[in-house]
């Protein structure tokens, strides 16, 4: 069958060869099943070999010629303990599984990164679907797993630790799991509390996170040192793309000592911007959470003569939450992100657009993302940005500096009063609990984490790919930033709905056009600089 399947692979270059990971397994890599062969040997041997390929296997995947499949693989456990026991899988006698179809993710099951594809095109990138497996590589009794929370907050943590507590316990049976407080450096500096089903039983019902969080203090010997010390084997890690690579690190630092632990993250941002997932949890409560403080600025702004509403949302390097939750307002006449860079003066600026606004409806609504013009701001305010313990940009406050400009600019030069509503709701949207929707999302990520680490997979991240949760190598979630592409249709789609200007025309638009050039690169240097 090996041979048949190398016989046809395609000489032109695969996708794999353009993507950096080691773990990239081409077609005649990924372990198929045994054919059921018919009748071949008369056939030429061209049509013996195709047949071959597309005869249809055990349990329903069917493979075909080299037609540009590529599997990006999580590590295993055995590729640096081969001879790690496994054991059945305790769901086998679950009373929760007892009557689905089929319980266990077969090996061959995957998730393309594409669907969106032409007749003809090459099948593209594909990750392992996530789910329980039929063999897991620790017995419930060995497991000591533990659960560190990092970086900034965001809706949902907590029902994340507390059904990664209520999965390792009553799916697997695991009682011995620990909660390192106070992120990374709680790994050295902290004690650690002992985590039940009844300790995290009502946790979900608030914001934050109760193991608390912290930024910066990754020092991956020290970690792993006393993850060793501890005897722990299972690390589920939640947090952003700063977490994810300090993730990455530990299970780099875990397989060079060989030891028999599962690294697995939990990917957490506000900001929705982690690469590859469809997208983060907690993103849509803050949404929702950020409708009201629009809401409330757009009363204000009715309510007066010639009322500008600022609202500022969260959003550090991508403008997610400020671009949808101005398509889901309606109220709003002009939305402001990190990647589409603005000018004030001038045609085709904010300033004219604000007096055409204020012409028709006599107020307008303008939401801001905090990371929008920071360059602007600290031009005109002649500092420089420092950065936090992470190593993450400090922003400078572009709302209470936009509302500053907005003011100066009518009262001073074109003499109009004006009323300025400044609302800057940025903490308020992140510290709350989560939805329902996002309850039962954490949910999903949690119970595939679980799994993940029990069926011996280490250093991968999960998350939804295309509405179907993977198990995701974690370098691929951390090589790039999500951010929103203004050649994509869901930004057109915002500046269809606001008909706000796109600021690529005007007198101040050349040096947007170059930046818009330029994007690519600026954000790799804010990557590299994280
Ligand atoms: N490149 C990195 N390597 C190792 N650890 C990192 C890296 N970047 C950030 N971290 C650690 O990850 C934690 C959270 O990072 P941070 O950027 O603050 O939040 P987030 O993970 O939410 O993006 C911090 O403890 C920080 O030290
Ligand atoms: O909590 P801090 O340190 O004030 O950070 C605020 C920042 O955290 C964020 O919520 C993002 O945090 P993460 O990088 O931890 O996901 C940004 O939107 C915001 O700029
Ligand atoms: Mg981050």
């Amino acid at each position: 069958m090996e041979a048949s399947i190398s016989l046809l692979g395609s000489t032109k270059p695969s996708l794999s060869s353009l993507i950096p990971s080691s773990n990239v397994l081409h077609r005649r890599d990924f372990p198929l099943p045994a054919l059921k062969l018919k009748k071949v040997s008369v056939l030429p041997r061209i049509l013996q070999q195709k047949r071959l390929i597309r005869a249809q296997c055990s349990d329903g995947f069917k493979p075909e010629e080299d037609d540009g499949f590529v599997l990006e693989d999580v590590p295993h456990l055995t590729k640096f303990l081969p001879d790690l026991p496994s054991y059945p899988n305790p769901l086998k006698e679950s009373q929760a599984y007892a009557i689905v179809k089929r319980t266990f993710v077969s090996s061959e099951d995957v998730v393309a990164q594409n669907i969106v594809v032409q007749k003809g095109s090459k099948r593209g990138v594909h990750f392992r679907r996530a789910g329980p497996r039929e063999r897991v590589y620790f017995r419930s009794d060995e497991v000591k797993a533990c659960i560190v929370t990092c970086g900034g907050l965001c809706p949902g943590i907590n029902t994340v630790i507390r059904e990664i507590v209520c999965g390792l316990n009553n799916m697997y049976g695991v009682n011995n799991i620990l909660g390192i407080q106070g992120g990374y450096r709680g790994f050295y500096s902290k004690n650690t509390m002992t985590l039940t089903p009844k300790v995290v039983n009502d946790i979900h019902k608030r914001g934050g996170t109760f193991l608390q969080t912290s930024r910066g203090g990754h020092d991956t010997v020290k970690i792993v040192d006393n993850i060793q010390d501890r005897g722990i084997n299972q690390v589920y890690i939640i947090g952003g793309d700063g977490t994810q690579k300090g993730a990455e690190k530990i299970y780099q630092e875990v397989e060079r000592r060989g030891l028999q632990v599962a690294v697995s993250g939990i990917p957490k941002t506000i900001d929705n911007d982690i690469a590859v997932i469809d997208k983060s949890f907690g993103f849509d409560t803050a949404v929702e959470e950020a409708q009201r403080a629009i809401n409330a600025a757009h009363v204000e702004v009715e309510s007066v003569e010639n009322g500008v509403g600022i609202v500022k949302l969260m959003g550090r390097y991508s403008g997610f939450i400020a671009m949808i939750a101005t398509l889901a307002n309606r109220d709003v006449d002009c939305c402001l992100i990190p990647e589409s860079p603005f000018f004030l003066e001038g045609k085709g600026g904010l300033f004219e657009f604000i007096e055409q606004r204020l012409k028709e409806n006599r107020h307008m609504v303008i939401v801001i993302a905090e990371g929008a013009g920071q360059d602007y701001v600290s031009q005109s305010m002649h500092v420089s940005g420092t950065k936090d313990a992470s190593g993450n940009r400090l922003l400078l406050d572009v709302g209470l500096w936009l509302t500053q400009q907005i003011k100066d600019h009518f009262t001073n030069v074109r003499k109009m009063m004006i009323n300025m509503k400044y609302i800057d709701p940025t903490y308020m949207i992140r510290a709350i609990p989560s939805n329902a929707s996002d309850n039962v999302y954490c949910t999903l990520l949690a119970q595939s984490a679980v799994h993940g680490a029990m069926a011996g997979y280490s250093g991968f991240t999960v998350g939804p790919v295309n509405s179907r949760h993977a198990y995701i190598p974690i370098s691929r979630v951390t090589e790039m930033t999500n951010t929103v592409k203004l050649t994509d249709r869901m930004w057109a789609r915002l500046l269809a709905s606001t008909n706000q200007p796109s600021f690529l025309t005007g007198e101040g638009a050349l040096q947007n056009v170059i930046d818009m050039e330029t994007q690519e690169k600026i954000d790799n240097m804010k990557i590299s600089s994280i």
